[in-house]
């Protein structure tokens, strides 16, 4: 044995010890959340809480007394959590396929992989699959950093009978993807319309001779590359490992810092954390000032806006939906009293929903 192997080999023994020693502490964790799985059952009530989750993590975050980083007790838990839940009942969670698409990713960042993924081919099947109780839970995109908002994302929330119950925020980063990792004998460049635009400058400059070909996902880009010769993909690192896909030039998105946020949307209406946000949907009749007197209310209660987008309104006026975050939840006391002068105010005044704010 080399004097390395020889002082490595009491500290693998000191760390196989200890993984028996989680192992059974997690095992004594799953049977305690598989009776909190038959508690639930008996009152019909649902079984993902991300308001208790995200304050497990916040707790243990808080003890920790290192050398773990907090990141990595909320990646650890949510895996834990995610495993914890499934024996529970596993959730579907519909999401924009194929497989490989960030929105995919969204629903394995934000629920852990313990689930069954429903891939939707439209945001519109995402909403439906919900609707009909084919999954508990939704994963879609509302904005992009560079690009704006997502509009079917917003205009589908107006309407549609659900809560959002949570978000997250995924950092975007795009490659350029081809079977041979060349563009040697490629002409045609696939990607989501979004995706596209996000690399617009890059493909412009390195790339000018490439089509752009708007296609429904940028998986759904890979699927075509890793069979046709001709086409290459933009698409993230989920999409690459998928379709097996090289890397022609990575990380070509303008913006360096690009994000989405997604939201969860679902029924389950979440209790509040100390740390949460509440979406809206308002509209006013159009007169002068009227923008300024509907939102009036957030500073004379002291609640801070994160978020202001509009919308057309889609009845052939010039009127608009205007789709607000505000921090904090619908039952804090400040936040109730805003959202009771805004409702008296608005035209047209929905509640999306009041969930724990995403860490980034
Ligand atoms: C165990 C529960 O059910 C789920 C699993 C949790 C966990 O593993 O800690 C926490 C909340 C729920 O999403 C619970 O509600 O307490």
């Amino acid at each position: 044995m080399s004097t390395e192997e020889q002082r490595l080999a009491p500290l693998r023994d000191k760390i196989d010890a200890l993984d028996a020693k989680i192992l059974d502490l997690l095992s004594q964790r799953a049977q305690a959340a598989q009776e909190v799985g038959h508690v639930k059952g008996g009152f019909a009530s649902p079984i993902f809480r991300p308001e208790r989750e995200r304050q497990v993590v916040a707790k243990l975050q808080e003890i920790n007394q290192g050398p773990l980083l907090p990141d990595g007790i909320a990646a650890i838990w949510r895996e834990v959590m995610s495993a914890c839940r499934a024996l529970e009942a596993r959730q579907t969670i519909a999401y924009l396929g194929p497989v490989g698409t960030f929105s995919e990713q969204a629903a394995q960042t934000y629920f852990g992989q313990s689930i069954a993924g429903l891939p939707c081919v439209s945001i519109d099947e995402v909403f439906k699959a919900v609707e009909k109780g084919a999954a508990q839970f939704g994963v879609v995109p509302v904005e992009n950093s560079s690009e704006g908002a997502i509009s079917r994302t917003l205009d589908l929330l107006l309407d549609a009978p659900v809560q959002i119950s949570g978000e997250v925020v995924l950092p975007i980063r795009h490659h350029l993807l081809t079977k041979s990792g060349s563009l040697d004998g490629v002409t045609t460049v696939c990607a989501h319309a979004q995706a596209l635009a996000q690399c617009q400058q890059w493909l412009s400059e390195h790339a000018p001779q490439l089509k752009r070909q708007a296609v429904s996902s940028n998986a759904e880009a890979a699927r075509m590359a890793a069979a046709d010769p001709t086409l290459a993909a933009i698409a993230g690192e989920p999409a690459q490992i998928a379709y097996s896909l090289q890397a022609v030039a990575s990380q070509i998105q303008d913006d360096p810092h690009n994000r989405t946020r997604f939201v969860v949307i679902g029924n389950y209406v979440c209790q509040a954390t100390g740390n949460d946000q509440t979406s809206l949907v308002l509209s006013v009749d159009n007169q002068p000032g009227a923008v300024h007197r509907l939102l009036a209310p957030l500073a004379k209660h002291g609640v801070s806006m994160n978020r202001f987008e509009s919308r057309p309104a889609r009845k052939g006026t010039w009127e608009y939906h205007f789709f607000i975050d505000v921090a904090g939840h619908a039952d804090e006391e400040k936040v109730a009293k805003a959202l009771t002068e805004l409702q008296d105010t608005a035209a047209f005044y929905k509640k999306l929903g009041s969930y724990p704010r995403s860490s980034i």
